[in-house]
């Protein structure tokens, strides 16, 4: 089932959680809510799972109005980060609570729901331990459980609010694994929330970037992470170095280093932004005569096992700035801390603040550019 949040809006007292936000999610997809503590990510959620109204706006469930329907009507399926599951329940009878509470004229028979708790079980592999207790459960099971009991029901989509929030890296990262599969088994919708960066990377068919209660961007991983829409989006899934310039006449300096850039109509300050795994460092300046290289001292090296970062800092205008180089290209580089490298900078952005209320623009540069 599609997800449709048009134009949605939501104060508490005169504080604004959500604003104006828009989304469309496709039938079948894996979305992940990312942003920082704060941005929104539960409060949408909520309203999507009609356990919150907003002020302004409209839910739509395959193109139907949802925005006035109760959660029960909703059909949704929740799970969140410590959703208890019912402690003095057995594993089974956690599964199969949704279905035996229903109204005696919609309640599958005994048999019938046995079946489907042990299907249940066994698409969240844990087959045999029906007739334990949570206590007696891992965090890793418990929550397979609540995913269980969650699809029970039959919902229409899974909405799940940091599922794994609670437990240990080597966990999380196997229940991640198990997700996808399991998403990819059911093509069930799935919205989830993390602040996790890498978690919603990994899973996610699509990513929507929060902050402040606004959709920043929406997009693949690659997308997000390779074309951020703006600044926020760059600096919240990565490390950015920054470089502060200027843009005057459809150029673009960045301290002594000048190059053309399209659709800069302006002037003003502007930032230089890129990855530093986009720092390319070499020992000798570049060959082609069109580029200036600017010098870099390194001021410090730190071995991240397969990789290496360097901090350096500008010779011109003192800026500090990192690279970063698989472990083979340091070796062949082999220098050390105080050394003088020269740099080069692949994938450069720029993004230029016209006036504070505005947005930050991006403006295009050529791929490569030597500083
Ligand atoms: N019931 C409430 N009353 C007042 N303010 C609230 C309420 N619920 C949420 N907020 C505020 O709305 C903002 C968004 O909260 P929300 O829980 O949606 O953020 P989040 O992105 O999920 O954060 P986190 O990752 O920390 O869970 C926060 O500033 C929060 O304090």
């Amino acid at each position: 089932m599609s997800i449709e949040v048009v134009n949605i809006s939501k104060t508490y007292k005169n504080f604004t959680a959500l604003q104006n936000v828009n989304l469309h999610i496709p039938e079948g997809e894996l979305v992940a809510l990312l942003g920082p503590s704060g941005s929104g990510k539960t409060t949408l959620l909520r309203l999507i799972a009609g356990l919150e109204q907003a002020q302004q706006g409209s839910i739509l469930f395959n193109g139907e109005d949802n925005t006035n329907r109760d959660v029960r009507e909703r059909q949704v399926g929740f799970v969140f980060q410590h959703y208890a599951l019912f402690r003095h329940m057995t594993i089974f009878d956690n599964i199969a609570f949704g279905l035996t509470v229903r109204p005696r004229k919609t309640r599958p028979s005994k048999a019938e729901i046995r079946e489907k708790v042990h299907s249940l079980l066994r698409l969240v592999q844990l087959e045999g331990l029906a007739h334990r207790y949570p206590s007696q459960l891992s965090g890793g099971q418990r929550q397979r459980v609540a995913l269980a009991r969650a699809l029970a029901v039959e919902p229409k989509f899974l909405l799940l609010d940091e599922p794994f929030g609670a437990l240990d890296t080597k966990v999380r990262q196997e229940l991640r694994r198990w997700l996808r599969h399991l998403h990819g088994k059911l093509g069930l919708t799935i919205l989830f929330v993390t602040h996790d960066q890498e978690e919603a990377m990994e899973l996610a068919d699509r990513v929507v970037v929060m902050n402040e209660g606004r959709v920043e961007q929406v997009g693949t991983p690659e997308e997000i992470y390779h074309k951020p829409a703006n600044p926020f989006v760059y600096s919240f899934l990565g490390r950015v170095n920054l470089f502060h310039g200027r843009i005057q006449d459809g150029r673009i300096k960045l301290g002594e280093a000048e190059f053309e850039a399209e659709h800069a109509h302006f002037d003003g300050p502007a930032v230089g932004y890129m990855r530093p795994h986009d720092v390319e460092v070499s020992l000798h300046p570049p060959k082609s005569s069109a580029t200036t290289a600017v010098r870099a001292q390194i001021e410090r090296i730190t071995p991240l096992g397969p990789f290496v970062r360097l901090e350096l800092k500008r010779l011109d205008t003192k800026e500090v700035f990192e690279a970063e180089m698989s472990r083979q290209r340091f070796l062949e580089l082999n220098v050390v801390e105080g050394g003088l490298v020269y740099v080069t900078l692949h994938n450069v952005s720029i993004f230029v603040e016209n006036a504070p209320a505005i947005k930050p623009t991006r403006v295009y540069v050529p791929q490569q550019v030597s500083i």
